[in-house]
C-alpha cells in the first residue's frame, strides 16, 4: 500500500513538474497552426519544384460586397499563397452586382487558361443564387470542391477536390489519433462545406470511423456527443459543447468562429468557437482552440487544391 502511495506521489510530482516546463506535454491542445505550417511547408517545396519548368499555380478570388470578415479572411488567404509561391488575384465586385454579371465574370475565369483555381468566397449576397455560382465554376478549377461533381465525387470515393476545411479536420485528426477506425465520430452540423463532406471522409474506407451526423432538429444532442471518441463542432453557436457533454479522453474539433464583441480588444471583438474550450480541454485527449486550430488549416488545404489543380491542368 505504501509502495503504491508513493508512486502516485511520484506520478503527480513528475506531471506537475512536466507541466510547468512544457504546457504542450501534458495538454490536449492540438494546435492549427504548426501543423498548418507544416502542410504549407511542404506545398512550399512541391511548388518550387513545379516552377521548374512551369508557371507558378494561379488562384482568382473572387470577393463580392462588403460581408465582414470576407475581406479578411481573403486577405488571409492572399498573404498564405504568396508565402508558398502561388499568385492570387482577387476580383472584387459591388454588393449590387447582378447574377448575370457574377457568372459572366466566372465564365471568364473558366476560360481563362492561365487561372487554375477559382474560388467565390461565401457568403453571396441575398440576391444571388448561390448554388448557379457554384455549378458555373469549372470542375477542374474548382479548388474549394464545392462543385457538385466534386462534392458527388467525394460522396462515392472518387475524390477529385475535397473541400478544405474537412480535409484540414480529417489531417488533425490523424494527428491525434493514430487509429480512427471503429471510432465514433458525432458531426455537429450539416452544412454543404462543413459537416456533410466531412462525415463522407470519416466514413471513407480509409478511415472507416462510425458517424453520427447531428444538426439543429437532432433530440439530446448531448447524449450523442457523451457517447463519442471525436466531436466535431461545425454550427456557430458559441458553447453549444460544454464539458458535461463530453466523456473522458475525448477528442474535439472546434470549427466555430464566432465573432463576440469584446472592448479590450483593438479590433473590438474576439474569436470564440463552439466550444468550452477552458472546461473540455482538462478531459480531453485533443482539442483544437480557437484561433489556431482549424481556420489556418483550411488556408493550407486550399492552397493543396490549388497546386493539384496547376498540376493536373498542365499535365
Ligand atoms: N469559398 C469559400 N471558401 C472558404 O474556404 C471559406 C469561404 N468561402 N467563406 C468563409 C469560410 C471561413 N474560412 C476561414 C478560413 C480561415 C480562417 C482562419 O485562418 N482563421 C484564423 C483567425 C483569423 C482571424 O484572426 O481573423 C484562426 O482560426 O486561427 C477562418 C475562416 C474560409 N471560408
Amino acid at each position: 500500500m505504501a509502495l503504491y502511495w508513493r508512486h502516485r506521489l511520484l506520478a503527480e510530482a513528475t506531471r506537475v513538474l512536466v507541466s510547468s516546463i512544457s504546457s504542450d506535454l501534458v495538454d490536449a491542445r492540438l494546435d492549427g497552426r504548426a501543423v498548418a505550417e507544416s502542410v504549407r511547408a511542404a506545398t512550399r517545396q512541391a511548388v518550387e519544384s513545379f516552377t521548374q519548368d512551369a508557371d507558378p499555380p494561379a488562384l482568382a478570388v473572387v470577393l463580392v460586397g462588403d460581408h465582414p470578415a470576407s475581406a479578411s479572411y481573403v486577405r488571409g488567404k492572399k498573404k498564405a499563397a504568396a508565402e508558398v509561391g502561388i499568385e492570387s488575384t482577387v476580383h472584387r465586385r459591388a454588393d449590387g452586382i447582378s447574377q448575370h454579371e457574377l457568372l459572366e465574370l466566372i465564365g471568364t475565369l473558366n476560360a481563362d487558361a492561365t487561372v487554375d483555381g477559382i474560388l467565390v468566397q461565401l457568403p453571396l449576397p441575398d440576391h444571388i443564387d448561390q448554388h448557379a455560382v457554384i455549378e458555373a465554376i469549372d470542375p477542374a478549377k474548382d479548388v474549394d470542391g464545392f462543385h457538385p461533381q466534386n462534392l458527388g465525387r467525394l460522396l462515392i470515393g472518387m475524390p477529385q477536390f475535397t473541400p478544405a476545411t474537412p480535409s484540414g479536420i480529417m489531417v488533425l485528426l490523424r494527428r491525434a489519433l493514430d487509429d480512427l477506425s471503429g471510432k465514433r465520430a458525432v458531426v455537429v452540423g450539416r452544412s454543404n462545406i462543413v459537416g456533410k463532406p466531412l462525415a463522407a471522409l470519416l466514413m471513407q474506407r480509409d478511415a472507416n470511423a462510425t458517424v453520427t451526423v447531428c444538426h439543429s432538429r437532432t433530440r439530446d444532442l448531448a447524449a450523442h456527443t457523451r457517447a463519442a471518441d471525436i466531436v466535431v463542432a461545425a454550427v456557430g453557436q458559441p458553447k453549444l459543447i460544454t464539458a458535461d457533454m463530453v466523456r473522458e479522453g475525448v477528442t474535439v474539433i472546434d470549427v466555430g468562429i464566432n465573432r463576440v464583441d469584446d472592448d479590450a480588444r483593438e479590433r473590438g471583438y474576439r474569436l470564440v468557437g463552439d466550444v468550452d474550450y477552458d472546461a473540455i480541454a482538462p478531459k480531453a485527449h485533443a482539442i483544437t482552440p480557437v484561433p489556431g486550430g482549424v481556420g489556418p488549416m483550411t488556408i493550407a488545404m486550399l492552397l493543396r487544391n490549388t497546386l493539384q489543380a496547376a498540376q493536373q491542368r498542365r499535365a
